[in-house]
């Protein structure tokens, strides 16, 4: 299967449909996505808008009313369902782990069923523990219930990497967790991400979360479609309309500084060591609450000076939107 290789590979969905068996409308209706190798592409949209439907298509947990899915090329809808899910991993909100084994029997299921050596599957969990930083001497044979929530779902994401599958599904997987436990998780799970460059489909409500992981993010309507699909950059720059100005919501251009770091804008000056302090990889927003703290317009990092004005600048917004109205 396309599964020969571990990073990415394309997924495309061609006018994909689906209406539920005695439902007045499509739950999907005629949805055509193109999902770059190796890109985590995010999902949002509003609750009953078929984000959940449309994925569970794509592994076949739920079947395409008509439509085309290619994963590497390779037409889906032609393949075994129960095989194809054993090469695309699945990692979803309620977690799923089975309470009656212990985490390294759950995380090694697939590998189990695709016929891997015992010793394999053992070295296969080790790695993926220390990965989703659970010590492995410490958790593997432990039961899902005596875990916490947060540990549970790293679970989850390991489980669901068990096989390195090229392409990844996750519908809400840090859903279920308190704020910092998910800001937590989102930043492991980004690092992974540029790590194994698996192509992912991600869902969620919580459009923060998907500026953060996104290589690029399909704000979804009624029915799933689609309202823009781009880079969060982009996205946030120039929304298409008023649909998705909404779910970026009033403060625009901190997110826009949040997503730029200090080494991305040209800097002023050289370096000076009297001002305040800032690494070059600190986000804009960073560097600008560094600057209304010490209440001066101006900051260093070993790259040279970082001005209000080039900071402002740099997200294209006019001075006076960036600390007044527009936050
Ligand atoms: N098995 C089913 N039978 C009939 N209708 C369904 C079924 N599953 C989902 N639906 C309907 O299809 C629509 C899309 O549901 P879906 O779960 O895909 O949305 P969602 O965007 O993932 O929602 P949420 O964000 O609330 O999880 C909803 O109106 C839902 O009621």
């Amino acid at each position: 299967m396309f599964d020969r290789d571990t990073e990415g590979v394309r997924i495309e969905l061609r006018s994909l449909t689906k209406h539920y068996p005695g439902q007045p409308a499509p739950a999907v209706d005629d949805v055509t996505l193109d999902i770059p190798a190796g890109e985590l592409v995010v999902l949002v949209g509003p609750s009953g808008c078929g984000k959940t439907t449309t994925m569970k298509m794509i592994n076949r947990l739920v079947e395409p009313s008509s439509g085309e899915i290619r994963i590497g090329g390779q037409d889906v809808l032609g393949l075994n369902p129960d095989q194809l899910r054993r090469h695309i991993g699945y990692a979803i909100q309620q977690v799923g782990l089975f309470p009656h084994q212990t985490v390294a029997q759950n995380i090694g299921l697939v590998p189990k069923l695709l016929g891997w050596s015992a010793d394999r599957i053992n070295a296969r969990v080790e790695e993926l523990l220390s990965l989703v930083s659970l010590e492995p001497s410490l958790f593997r044979d432990r039961y899902p219930r005596q875990l916490s929530g947060g540990q549970q779902q790293r679970v989850g994401v390991a489980r669901a990497l068990a096989a390195d599958p090229p392409v990844m599904l996750m519908d809400e997987p840090f859903g279920a967790t308190d704020p910092i436990t998910r800001e937590h998780l989102q930043n492991e799970f980004a690092r992974l991400q540029k790590q194994l460059r698996k192509t992912i489909i991600f869902v969620t409500h919580d459009f923060e979360e998907a500026i953060k992981l996104g290589d690029r993010i399909a704000i979804l309507r009624e029915r799933s479609h689609i309202a823009q699909y781009d880079t969060p950059a982009a996205i946030l720059a120039a929304p298409a309309d008023d649909y998705v100005a909404g779910f970026i919501g009033q403060d625009g251009t901190l997110k826009r500084l949040a997503l730029l770091s200090v080494a991305d804008v040209t800097p002023a000056l050289p370096p000076d060591t009297r001002l305040p302090q800032v690494s070059a990889d600190a986000s804009l927003r960073e560097a600008l609450d560094l600057m209304l703290s010490h209440g001066t317009d101006k900051c260093s990092s070993p790259t040279g000076v970082l001005t209000y004005a080039s900071l402002c600048e740099a997200v294209g917004a006019p001075a006076e939107a960036v600390v007044s109205g527009d936050r």
